[in-house]
């Protein structure tokens, strides 16, 4: 029997190959395209580059992130989330003619097949709006009955997100629907679907609007995340664009994922009801044996500091006085993070404040209930998606995302009769 190498953390470990392998049947895995015949192990893909792109770039010593090349502090503050999402998916910014054009075509597609509202319908109201969110996006390309091509989907599935983020919160709240208004923009067309009245003319605040279009943009992409490699793992197959893109929400709504920013409030909540001290909340984190983390906090690639979560921070702190909301949770997070940045085990291993540790308390002021936090997130996250599949669509070199293991199981055996067993 002949042994294959694995690569562990730089050492060379040698392991049999079950018999009927590509080893044993003698094939030279190095020749084969991209198959090597040593298999470096490496969980949760730490140091594994899984595709070329030239979407989004991040420098998680400096604080860095760029889409496009353009830094996320100029997008958020320079550009507005149409044109963010025209940037990630289309690759430049839209003139104005291609940006008039792009909205014309959003507007189109802006109202939900009847078919997926009455699936909308069917769904029990206790269902957790990722659920559903995943459920509406997994089924949309049903209900158009044309042939319709890859940039149609694009546009149909940018333009209706808004319409069923909104549309899954207004059934649980007993609310009528609101109709797109295809004069509002992206963000304001959101805010009025989801907080307008479904017979009154659209009223939507500029400071509501504004804000939702910085908070879509600050979330639009993150290159290789566990959401954008999970759509683009399901469309490597030929799956469709909603299949990928319901898998990619499948993963965000994860706690250590995007499903966090819900976390941290329920978190701040709870150690204000416990009246527990931040210190001892601290320690429980700090604690291997409670499985307790510090939601909000730490990331696989920021380890200096994450600069959305700079921005909104400071977001929150101009916000909720300009909207009269006082929120204690705000400074609970505040002391919070002060506390967690003083303390060794925080600073021996790199942790700092997400991308969700502030956006709750902003989304909070703002009337979004907190179990349509992670809805939120897929809004802005939507375009970043869709970018990624296209470009792993688009890539010559692409072939079906399959990574190989390192097999500890049991070698051959042999089944015996179960009377002897
Ligand atoms: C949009 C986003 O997805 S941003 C991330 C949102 N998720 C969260 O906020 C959840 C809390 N954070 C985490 O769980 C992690 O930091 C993640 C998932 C973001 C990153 O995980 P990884 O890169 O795999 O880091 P890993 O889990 O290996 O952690 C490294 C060490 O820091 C510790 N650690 C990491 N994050 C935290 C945390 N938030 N609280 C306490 N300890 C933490 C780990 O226990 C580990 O300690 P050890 O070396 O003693 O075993
Ligand atoms: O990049 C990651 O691992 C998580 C993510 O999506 C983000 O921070 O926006």
């Amino acid at each position: 029997m002949a042994d294959a190498k694995l690569v562990l953390n730089g050492e060379e470990y040698e392991f049999p190959v079950v018999e009927g392998s590509e080893g044993e049947r003698g094939v030279d895995n190095r020749k084969l395209r991209g198959t090597t015949g040593v298999i470096s192990y490496d969980p949760g893909y730490g140091s594994t580059g899984s595709c070329k792109s030239a979407i989004t770039f991040i420098n998680g010593e400096e604080g860095v992130l760029r889409y496009r090349g353009y830094a996320i502090e100029d997008l958020a503050e320079n550009a507005s989330f149409e044109e963010v999402m025209y940037l990630l998916v289309w690759g430049k910014l839209p003139n104005q003619e291609e940006l008039d054009t792009f909205k014309g075509r959003l507007a189109e597609h802006a109202t939900l097949p009847d078919g997926v509202v009455n699936v909308l319908e069917s769904l029990p109201n206790t269902a957790h709006p990722m659920t559903v969110a995943q459920t509406l996006v997994a089924c949309l390309g049903e209900y158009y009955d044309d042939d319709s091509d890859e940039e149609t989907d694009i546009i149909r599935l940018l333009a209706s997100m808004k319409a069923l983020a909104a549309y899954g919160y207004r059934k649980t709240a007993g609310k009528d629907y609101v109709a797109p208004n295809t004069d509002a923009s992206y963000a304001g067309d959101f805010a009025n679907m989801m907080f307008g009245d479904a017979d009154g003319d659209y009223n939507v605040s500029e400071v509501l609007e504004t804000a939702i279009d910085k908070l879509l943009t600050l979330h639009a992409d993150h290159e290789q995340n566990c959401s954008a490699s999970t759509a683009r793992m399901i469309g490597s197959a030929g799956s469709s664009l909603y299949a990928s893109i319901s898998g990619a929400i499948g993963a965000l709504s994860g706690p250590l994922h995007g499903g966090a920013n819900q976390k941290v409030i329920e978190m701040l909540e709870e150690i204000r009801e416990a009246d527990r001290s931040l210190e001892d909340h601290i320690d429980l984190v700090k604690d291997k044996s409670s499985d307790v983390r510090l939601m909000g906090f730490g990331h696989r690639v920021y380890k200096n500091f994450d600069p959305r979560a700079k921005i909104l921070k400071k977001a929150a702190d101009e916000l909720l006085p300009e909207l009269g909301v006082e929120d204690p949770a705000l400074d609970l997070a505040k002391e919070l993070e002060q506390v967690a940045l003083e303390d060794e085990y925080f600073v021996k291993r790199r942790l700092y404040p997400n991308v969700d540790f502030y956006s709750g308390t902003i989304y909070r002021a703002l009337g979004i209930p907190t179990n349509m936090f992670t809805v939120m997130f897929v809004l802005g996250r939507l375009p970043g998606w869709i970018a990624q599949w296209k470009e792993m669509r688009d890539d010559e070199e692409q072939r079906i995302h399959r990574p190989r293991q390192i097999y500890i199981g049991e070698n051959k055996r042999e089944v015996t009769p179960i009377s002897e067993r």
